[in-house]
C-alpha cells in the first residue's frame, strides 16, 4: 500500500511536518544534519513500530518533548496514527482514529523495506541483520509465520528457563520435545522461503550485477546441523547448554550467507558492489512480497551515496523501473541523484506526476517545485 501523506510531530528534530508524498518517486535532499533520515524513519517506524537507527523508542522523540506522534494516510485515505509518550512502555495505535492494539496490523498494511549506507555492514556482519532480513519477508509472505514464530519464542523462553534452573527434568523433557516440533515448523517455512527468495534474487541480479549473477548462489543453514535430527543435536549440547545457560541450536540460530564462486560475498565484492548486492536482494523480497500480498511495498533508500558509479547507477534506475513501487531516496544534494533525473528525462518520465523533490533544512521539510 502506498503513501498519501505523513503527519510528523516531535520525532527526533521534526517538529511538525505534514508532507504528501508521490506515488513513485520522492527525492529527499538536504545537508548533513538537516532531517533527512529522521524522515525515512518515521516511515520507517510506521511499518516496523521501531526504528532503523536505534532499539531505544524513546530516544526518537524530540530532546525537548515528551511525546512523538506519527500519522499516515495511505492511498485510499485510511488512517494510522502512532504515537508514544516517554512515560508509557507502549504504543498507541489508531486506525482512522480509533484504538487499535497490534502493531503488525500497521506493518501488515504497510510493506516497508529500507537501504541504508549500514546495511551492507550490518547485513554482512553477523547473523542478525540477515534473520531479521528473512523473518521480515517471512512475517509477509507466509501466513502461518507469525503464529509459528510466536509459539517458538514462547518454547524457547520456557526451555531457557529450565537450563538457567538446571531442571533437567520432565518439564525440560516436554519443553525439549515442543521446542524440536516448534524449530522444524519454522526451518521447513524459512526453507521455503529461501528457495523463492534465491530464484527472486536471480531476476534481480542479472538486472544490477549481470557479470556476477550467475555466480551467487545462496545457502541456508536452518539453526542446526543438515546430517543430524535436531533431538540428537541437542543431546549432544546438553552439557554445554547447562554451562552456558541458554539453548544452543534450534530454529533461532538459523542463518542465510551468499556466496560468489562458493566464497563469502563480503570477501569479494566491493562496498559499491555488496550496495548493489543488497539493493537486488531487498527488491527480490519486495516483489514476493508483491505477489503474495497483492500489495506493493515501499522501499526507502538513505542516502543513495557516492558508492554506486555512472553504470551501476543506471542499473539501479532500470531496477527501479521494474520494481514499480513508492521509493524515497535521500541524498545531500541533487548531484547524487543526477543520473536517476538524467535517465527519467531520457525515458520522457521527468513530469511532476512521476516524482516529487523535497528540501529539508533544520527538521523543515518543502517541496521542490521547479527543477531546473
Ligand atoms: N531526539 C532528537 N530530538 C531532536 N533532534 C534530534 C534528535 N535526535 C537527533 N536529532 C538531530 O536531528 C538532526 C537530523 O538528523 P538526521 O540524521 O535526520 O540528519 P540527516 O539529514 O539524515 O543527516 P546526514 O546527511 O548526515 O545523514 C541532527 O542534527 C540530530 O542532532
Amino acid at each position: 500500500m502506498s503513501i498519501d501523506s505523513v503527519y510528523v510531530n516531535n520525532f527526533r528534530n521534526l517538529v511538525e511536518q505534514r508532507i504528501q508524498l508521490n506515488r513513485q518517486l520522492n527525492f529527499i535532499l538536504g545537508d548533513n544534519g538537516s532531517g533527512k533520515s529522521s524522515f525515512l524513519e518515521a516511515i520507517f517506524f510506521v511499518g516496523h513500530g521501531k526504528s532503523f537507527r536505534t532499539t531505544k523508542s524513546d530516544t526518537v522523540c524530540h530532546f525537548d518533548e515528551e511525546e512523538f506522534f506519527i500519522n499516515v494516510k495511505d492511498e485510499e485515505q485510511l488512517s494510522f496514527g502512532l504515537s508514544k509518550h516517554k512515560d508509557n512502555v507502549s504504543f498507541l495505535i489508531k486506525k482512522q482514529g480509533n484504538r487499535i492494539n497490534k502493531l503488525s496490523e500497521l506493518a501488515d498494511h504497510f510493506a516497508v523495506q529500507i537501504v541504508t549506507p549500514e546495511s551492507f555492514k550490518l547485513f554482512f556482519g553477523g547473523a542478525k541483520e540477515r534473520r531479521k532480513f528473512l523473518d521480515l519477508g517471512l512475517f509477509h509472505v507466509e501466513h502461518k509465520f507469525s503464529s509459528s514464530w510466536k509459539l517458538f519464542a514462547k518454547i524457547l523462553k520456557h526451555r531457557n528457563a529450565c537450563i538457567k534452573s538446571r531442571l533437567d527434568n520432565q518439564h525440560f523433557a516436554y519443553w525439549t520435545n515442543e521446542f524440536i516440533k516448534a524449530s522444524t515448523v519454522l526451518a521447513e517455512l524459512r526453507q521455503a522461503y529461501c528457495e523463492q527468495l534465491a530464484n527472486e534474487l536471480t531476476i534481480w541480479l542479472d538486472i544490477l550485477m549481470p557479470e556476477l549473477s550467475s555466480e551467487i548462489t545462496l545457502s541456508y543453514f536452518r539453526g542446526w546441523s543438515a546430517n543430524k535430527e535436531l533431538v540428537d543435536t541437542l543431546v549432544s549440547f546438553k552439557e554445554k547448554e547447562f554451562k552456558q545457560g541458554f539453548t544452543a541450536a534450534g530454529a533461532h540460530k538459523f542463518d542465510i550467507k551468499f556466496l560468489v564462486s562458493g566464497k563469502p560475498i563480503e570477501l569479494k565484492l566491493s562496498r559499491g558492489q555488496q550496495k548493489l548486492f543488497l539493493v537486488a536482494l531487498t527488491f527480490a523480497q519486495m516483489k514476493l512480497i508483491e505477489q503474495v500480498k497483492q500489495v506493493k511495498a515501499i522501499l526507502l533508500i538513505d542516502d543513495i551515496g557516492a558508492e554506486l558509479d555512472t553504470e551501476s547507477r543506471s542499473r539501479f534506475y532500470q531496477a527501479l523501473k521494474l520494481l514499480n513501487c513508492q521509493v524515497a531516496i535521500s541524498a545531500i544534494d541533487i548531484a547524487a541523484i543526477q543520473p536517476l533525473l538524467d535517465k527519467l528525462e531520457q525515458d520522457k518520465l521527468k513530469q511532476q506526476e512521476n516524482y516529487t523533490m523535497f528540501h529539508v533544512e533544520h527538521g523543515k521539510i518543502s517541496r521542490i517545485e521547479e527543477i531546473g
